[in-house]
């Protein structure tokens, strides 16, 4: 069990469910897109609150600290049921089991990583995921180079057992870290064998079904977003006002503007 899950259970009625591939997930209650992908960053900001022994935080306090205005932060948690207390404010440790149950992080995941080559081995070295309670359970590839390696623990299976692995080991969510023109092909396997979540790291668009959830991590974009920042600093457009107005509009930023590192 991770050292979140254990954190975060803090009662008999909030027991982990073991979780399947194949398990219906907790779908969200009609929470914007917006706001879930805001509650990793309160998440890690009533960590580090929790971890500092801090019982209680106002709205404004956390907003300060996740960066994020308070209007915005305490609509966000009302979408959890979480209004805080007139006075006293939010409850950290109920609000990190909260916030933690809503991302689906009060139970373990497993993830297969296929493609180890430098992003893949890079990414299951990285011990933080386990902690937060995603286990990487495999590592995949085609090349039988490669095939056999051991990288954090594991020993690089081939990309023909995928199947297998998935139903062995409860594969949740599948990674791709292969070359652009494998990325279709790869998915496609993970999807027929039943996975329904799909972090994307190859520089193309993968073709789903409905039911499966792709998010894809780009980092040039994240670059580009910083540097088209970066220029309006140098230009002086980029003022206190329009990041509050941005921050005000987060789901819907001003024409022109791509989405900041701090409203998506
Ligand atoms: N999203 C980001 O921010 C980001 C950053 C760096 C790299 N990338 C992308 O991540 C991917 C991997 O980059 P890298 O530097 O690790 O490349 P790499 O060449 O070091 O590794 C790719 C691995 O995929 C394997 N592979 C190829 N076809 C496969 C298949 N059909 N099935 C299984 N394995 C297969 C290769 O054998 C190799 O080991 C690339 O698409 C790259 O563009 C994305």
């Amino acid at each position: 069990m991770s050292a979140l899950a254990e954190s975060v259970l803090p009662t008999a009625d909030q027991e982990r469910t073991p979780v399947t591939s194949r398990t219906p997930r907790p779908r969200d209650r009609g929470i914007p897109e917006a706001t879930v992908a805001r509650l990793p960053v309160y998440l890690r900001a009533l960590q580090s609150l929790s971890e500092r022994g801090i019982p209680t935080i106002s709205s404004e306090a956390l907003a300060t600290t996740a960066g994020v205005n308070s209007a915005k932060l305490r609509k966000d948690l009302s979408h959890l049921g979480s209004y805080g207390t007139r006075g006293v404010g939010y409850d950290v440790e109920y609000l990190v089991y909260q916030v933690s149950r809503e991302l689906g992080l009060t139970q373990d995941w497993s993830v297969a990583i296929v493609g180890a080559g430098n992003l893949g081995r890079a990414l299951a070295n990285y011990g933080g995921f386990g902690s937060r309670g995603f286990r990487i359970a495999a590592l995949l590839d085609a090349d039988p180079n490669v095939v056999g390696d051991k990288v954090a623990g594991l020993s690089v299976r081939h990309i023909d057992t995928l199947e297998n692995v998935v139903e062995a080991e409860d594969i949740s969510i599948g990674v791709i870290a292969t070359p652009a023109a494998a990325a279709q092909r790869v998915c496609d396997r993970f999807v027929e064998a039943g996975v329904t979540s799909v972090l994307n790291f190859a520089p193309v668009v993968l073709n789903v079904p409905d039911d499966v959830d792709v998010r894809k991590v780009d980092l040039s974009i994240e670059l580009q977003i910083l540097a088209f920042h970066e220029q309006r600093k140098a230009d002086g457009d980029v003022g206190p006002e329009w990041i509050e107005a941005l921050e005000a509009s987060a789901d819907d930023p001003p024409r022109g503007m791509p989405p900041t590192p701090r409203n998506i």
